[in-house]
């Protein structure tokens, strides 16, 4: 029995609630802590872990330092230490909501392909995308080809990647699909066929629902599922990711990504269940389609799919939410060399990678 429920802001069901008793063991409700040994978020203790009251009178100044270093009564140092850690979890707090209101957009997918012309070809032909631009880098040995549904300074869009000699790559088990949204999934699909494409599974209603859905391989072997859906400003709708934990996924996404969990899906009978997250409904923006596998925690990555990138107004800030989440920076907050584009790069609690990208570089990138 599926259930599936559109998420208003206030209402979030338990999700394990949806997890059948006898399934091989539905995750913690309360998941740890994002604390996984790879992702070390610890900050440096502080004095400030002190309890008392906070006399009004004391500023946080001179004074405060001066208490703040052991100097003074014992109630003043601990006064000082409660301001300094209210201090701090305001600033926490501030970074954190900062982040529900940066302006943020899924701005590109990159993974790795084995022949840039032989993939170009395929979505072009066969999915109906145009190709947007090709960036070389002889001095890093790559070549990026930017493909999608529409400009990239409005839509999301596919950025391949081709290193120079490489023609294979390992896509894992833990990428699961691209989603394109398509008027007529049996029409595309007889056209795929045509051109030779490979069909894995044939249009009709996904298993325990309604969508009308296909899915196909691209020529590197990536899945890419047809959704049947009417119009829509953004075909190329989605990315599934499998994660082992759903639940510290979401939290994840929404705390440090400022994501809006936009709806949840159980699938009881196929033991699964998926949560969109995004930054605007699903009929209208790309989402990143989180898919949990009953019982399976953790999934062979591979090499060949890349990342995720994202927009933002402050790449430091977002470095530091990030952190506050309990997520790993793999790449600190600055500016790239050469191009001077403002990034900052990290992991998500399952190994994840996602770069954001400094909204206005990134405009000035496109010109
Ligand atoms: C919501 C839509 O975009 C989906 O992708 S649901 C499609 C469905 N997904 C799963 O089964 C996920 C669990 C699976 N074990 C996995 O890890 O991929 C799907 O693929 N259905 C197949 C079908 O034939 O309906
Ligand atoms: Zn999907």
């Amino acid at each position: 029995m599926v259930r599936i429920l559109p998420m208003a802001s206030s209402i979030r069901p338990s999700l394990s609630s949806f997890r059948s008793a006898a399934a091989a063991g539905p995750p913690s409700r309360f998941a740890a802590p994002f604390a996984s040994p790879s992702h070390n978020s610890c900050r440096p203790l502080s004095l400030l872990h002190l309890g008392s009251a906070v006399p009004q009178s004391l500023s946080f100044g001179l004074k405060a330092s001066k208490l703040l270093r052991g100097e003074g009564s014992s109630t003043a140092v601990s006064a000082a230490g409660n301001i300094a850690q209210a201090s701090t979890a305001a600033t926490e707090e501030n970074v954190l909501e900062w982040v529900k209101k940066d302006k943020r957009r899924l701005l590109h997918v990159v993974y790795r392909v084995g022949d840039l012309d032989r993939t170009i070809k395929f979505y072009t032909e066969c999915l109906g995308m145009k190709l947007l631009r090709k960036r070389d880098i002889p001095e890093e040995r790559y070549t990026n080809a930017f493909l999608g549904y529409g400009p990239e300074d409005s839509h999301f869009v596919i950025e391949l990647t081709y290193n120079y000699g490489v023609d294979k790559y390992d896509i894992g088990a833990g990428f699961g699909h691209f989603g394109i949204a398509v008027e007529d999934v049996t029409k595309t699909v007889d056209l795929i066929k045509a051109k030779g494409g490979k069909v894995t599974r044939e249009p009709g209603p996904v298993k325990g629902g309604k969508t009308i859905i296909a899915f196909i391989e691209d020529p590197d072997g990536y899945k890419f599922e047809l959704l049947e859906r009417g119009p829509t400003p953004e075909p190329l709708c989605q990315v599934m990711l499998r994660v082992g934990d759903l639940e510290r996924a979401i939290n994840f996404y929404e705390k440090a990504y400022g994501m809006e969990l936009l709806r949840t899906r159980d699938n009881a009978e196929y033991k699964y269940t998926v949560a969109m997250m995004g930054y605007g409904p699903e009929d209208k923006s790309a989402v990143i389609e989180l898919t949990y596998n009953y019982g399976v925690s953790e999934y062979d990555k591979g090499n060949a799919y890349a990342q995720i990138a994202i927009g933002t107004d402050d790449v430091y800030k977002t470095a530091e939410a990030i952190r506050l989440s309990g997520g790993k920076i793999t790449r600190e907050p600055g500016p790239l060399p050469g191009i001077n584009t403002k990034i900052t790069a990290c992991l998500d609690p399952d190994g994840w990678k996602t770069v954001f990208v400094d909204n206005i570089d990134f405009l000035k990138e496109l010109e």
